[in-house]
């Protein structure tokens, strides 16, 4: 199970840099977390955010630096990770039930695979579409049988990469209520990539920001905002709105940092 444990090791990545050829994509990023931290992880387009969570994926081996997860070195297909994309990579022969349950036979995900699967079909909203094919679904409703099937795996990290990123805004704060509600039982560590200011602060306990092109680490905020959260409730408060204007300010550095350095090589 992926509720924390005492002394369970979090996300450890020192003085990481990486290149694509002769380009400078990272440059000396450095992050700590305990285990069951949220982390978002936000900055400018192609700033290197994909590139850093295939890094601590194991998708994607750095080129210097340091990189452990959970005490370890990150390696495709652990069995304690999980990752989740914006396009929803469900298997299109599958129905939404046969996608869950894919996932818990694979990870040999010991109890009732049935009675797991619908539970988590009913934690998403989707009780009734356990039949339906994905393509007999909406983008959002693809979206929450992934959200069901990354947690199904009951990691203990999750990367996911701007989830929510190809959704209405609607749809958005439905399934980051429902993601808060998930990650509340389980307390996974996660690193959340995403260009919504919004979806960071209302679902993190820290915004990490990083620069363009090569991308460093900017700023380190604290969202010490209470938990349990509501993200349409929360969005209504002052201290959302200072939140965000904090990393508004933080985004913009990190854009004229662009400028200073057109083209990325350092
Ligand atoms: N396999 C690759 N080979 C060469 N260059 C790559 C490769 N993958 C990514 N890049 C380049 O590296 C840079 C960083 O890409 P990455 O996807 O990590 O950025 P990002 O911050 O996630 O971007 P976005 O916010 O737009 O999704 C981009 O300029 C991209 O074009």
């Amino acid at each position: 199970m992926s509720v924390a444990a005492p002394g369970q090791e979090g996300i450890r990545i020192e003085a990481v840099s990486h290149r694509y050829g002769d380009v400078a994509i990272l440059d000396g990023i450095r992050i700590e977390s305990r285990p069951g931290q949220f982390i978002a992880l936000i900055g400018p387009s192609g700033c290197g955010k994909t590139t850093l969570l295939d890094i601590m994926c194991g998708i994607r081996k750095h080129q210097s630096g340091n990189v452990l997860v959970g005490g370890r070195p990150p390696v495709e297909g652990r069995a304690d990770t999980a990752r989740m994309f914006a396009r929803d990579a469900l298997l299109p022969w599958r129905t939404a039930s046969a996608n869950i349950d894919f996932a818990l036979k694979a990870r040999r995900r010991p109890g009732n695979h049935d009675a797991i699967t619908a539970q988590l079909l009913e934690d998403v909203g989707l009780t009734g579409f356990a039949d339906n094919y994905p393509s007999q679904l909406s983008q959002g409703m693809r979206q929450r049988v992934a959200l069901a099937r990354t947690f199904s795996l009951e990691s203990d990290f999750l990367f996911l990469d701007e989830p929510f990123g190809a959704l209405d805004a609607q749809t958005k704060l439905v399934l980051q209520e429902k993601l808060l509600s998930l990650w509340e039982r389980t307390r996974s560590t996660v690193v959340l990539v995403t260009h919504d200011l919004g979806e960071a602060i209302a679902l993190a306990d820290r915004v990490v920001v990083m620069t363009a092109r090569p991308g460093r680490i900017l700023a380190d905020v604290p969202i010490d905002l209470p938990r349990p959260r509501s993200v349409s409730a929360l969005q209504k408060t002052r201290a959302y709105h200072d939140l965000y204007a904090q990393l508004w300010d933080s985004l913009e550095q990190a854009t004229a940092s662009a400028r200073l350095h057109p083209g990325g090589n350092a």
